[in-house]
């Protein structure tokens, strides 16, 4: 097979990967148009060109599958080849317009067309997801509608396109150096590397919102409060029922959206055509201005909440630099960080003694493999995969723990023991150490702490107005617990940024993302402004809030 056998006759587009062409194909007798998907790897290394070369054939007998057997709702493959070092993937031409160039050319569509829209392209969403295959880039461009019989066909699936991004990190596993999906069109999950069936959903009902106000979710407003898109008033004539299904597709929380594609078809089905526009459904629902207080206060709303206002932020830094950096070199980073153990609760609600001189192992922003997301099997068994995959970084890093504790336990008692009877002299040896030290590792300390299961250790560094702040601890310790030790499961540290800092005064930005125990995952950014201490020079927290 050979890029000769498929003439070019022009360029249809150019992505992050490749090249897209309209082309000739010369294998068939009446040589119909057919389409040539030029992809381009990020690494060069010839040992990560095999690797890509293998997975690019499996991802290809999977296209090959789906095209076949799809009854003409996602392009058939022809061929695909290597050809010096550049992969091709030859598709049936579909010969219509992208959702996009639809909207550009007829206008915005009308709740009738959107619904019908839907009920066409639900079915090949059940159709694709039950094949394992999460699509992962849904949005106008990637919708097009046959000429023939007005149909929307799926194009441009992700998969392939990750693959292209492999790169062997340096410890020798195998990653995707790319997220893929659009900007504003990629749910929360995805963009921390685990797309499931139900981002599919939230891109689609994001392309539906597009169809109907003609706003990419970029240009769409968000409550301040909420986070949620401020759609409604740009189509004010849609019904409640539509709005309320759209709505519910495109919720921050993956758990909060429908699951799968048969439930937003069920719904669609069962509504009742226009009637009534929309008043206030799925409308925002307020929090607290108080800041802080979304930190640690732990109520589920207030955690769908700061994650609602707080994911967008995120999700337009990821944008900018994503885009920033020309999609290269952005990793995603996998869910192995250190973990808590179960003697969190020990304290039961007392008040934590001082303990500062637990082991701290920072095992922060750890590079991971992140081979298995191209695929998921099924709904239950991604959620398997998300699930073990946590399982087994957690025991690791309750290894890792566990041995630096072994190792570092004794030195640093002794140190405490030390330090109580030491003399000055032996404080300015500490200080010689705390003068160099960097601010952000003060702030990751408190992280590797909470990770590592030493509540009352990072309670401990926490200033002592904000420990006594009863909107934001109003029970104390037991509070603090009560978030740290009972909803989250592990908080990531994504990035550290030193803001600004003087001989006393520090300022450390953040960007976390706390993992759910409940599931989903909660991006924060977060301002830590430090101080030193004038006996011992450490670095220690005095005011934490959002940004
Ligand atoms: N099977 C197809 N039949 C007809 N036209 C197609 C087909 N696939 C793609 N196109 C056209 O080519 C354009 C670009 O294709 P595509 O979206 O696959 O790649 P791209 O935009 O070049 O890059 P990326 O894959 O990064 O999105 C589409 O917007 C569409 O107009």
């Amino acid at each position: 097979m050979s890029l000769s056998l498929y003439p070019i006759i022009r360029k249809l587009g150019e992505g992050g990967f490749g090249t897209t062409y309209l082309a000739t194909n010369t294998l068939m007798p009446s040589q119909p148009y057919c389409v040539v998907k030029q992809l381009t790897p990020t690494s060069t290394d010839p040992k990560v060109q095999q690797l890509i070369k293998d997975r690019f054939k499996q991802e290809a007998i999977t296209l090959e599958h789906l095209g076949k057997d799809s009854n003409g709702k996602v392009p058939s493959l022809y061929a695909y080849f290597v050809e010096r070092g550049e992969f091709y993937l030859i598709q049936e031409y579909i010969d219509g317009q992208t959702l996009n160039e639809r909207v550009q050319t007829q206008g915005l569509f009308t709740e009738i067309q959107v619904r019908q829209l839907l009920t066409d392209i639900l079915p090949t969403l059940i159709y694709v997801h039950q094949r394992g295959i999460v699509h992962r880039d849904i949005k106008p461009d990637n919708i097009m509608l046959r000429h023939r019989d007005d149909k929307p066909i799926l194009i441009d699936f992700g998969a392939v396109k990750e693959i292209m991004s492999t790169i062997v990190t340096a410890s020798g596993a195998t990653a995707q150096s790319i997220l893929i999906g659009t900007p504003g069109f990629m749910p929360i999950e995805q963009m921390s590397g685990r797309p499931m069936f139900a981002s599919d959903i939230y891109a689609l009902g994001l392309t539906a919102i597009y169809l109907l106000t003609g706003k990419m979710p970029t240009e769409i407003e968000s409550d301040p409060d909420s986070g949620n898109l401020n759609w409604q008033s740009l189509a004010p004539n849609v019904s409640q029922q539509l709005v309320k299904i759209l709505n519910r597709s495109i919720q921050h929380l993956s758990r909060d959206r429908y699951q799968n594609a048969q439930e937003m078809l069920h719904d669609l089905n069962i509504s009742s055509s226009p009637s009534t526009p929309a008043q206030n459904i799925g409308s925002p629902i307020p929090i607290p201005n108080d800041y802080e207080k979304t930190l640690y206060v732990p109520t589920p709303t207030t955690t769908r909440n700061s994650e609602s206002s707080q994911a967008r932020p995120l999700i337009a830094t990821l944008i900018a630099t994503i885009v920033g950096v020309g999609l290269i070199g952005f990793l995603v980073l996998g869910y192995n960080s250190s973990r808590k153990e179960s003697s969190a609760n020990k304290n039961n609600g007392q008040q934590p003694v001082a303990n500062n001189n637990d082991p701290v192992t920072n095992s922060n922003s750890k590079i991971t493999s992140n081979s298995n997301s191209t695929n998921a099997r099924s709904n239950e068994s991604s959620r398997e995969n998300t699930t073990s995959n946590t399982a087994r970084s957690k025991t690791s890093s309750r290894e890792t723990t566990a041995d630096n504790t072994a190792r570092s336990n004794k030195p640093s008692r002794e140190t405490t023991t030390d330090n109580i009877d030491r003399s000055n002299e032996s404080n300015r040896e500490t200080t010689t150490d705390n003068i160099d030290r960097d601010p952000k590792d003060t702030v990751r300390d408190y992280y590797s702490k909470i990770n590592n299961g030493n509540y009352s250790g990072a309670w401990n560094s926490l200033p002592t107005a904000l420990q006594n702040n009863k909107s934001v601890h109003p029970n104390g310790y037991n509070s603090f617990l009560d978030w740290w030790a009972k909803q989250v499961a592990d908080v990531e540290v994504r990035q550290t940024n030193l803001v600004s800092q003087t001989d006393r005064d520090a300022v450390v930005d953040v960007e976390i993302e706390y993992l759910m125990r409940a599931g989903g995952v909660s991006p924060q950014k977060i301002r830590y402004v430090l101080s030193k201490n004038d006996r011992t020079y450490e670095w220690e927290i005095q005011r934490i809030g959002l940004r």
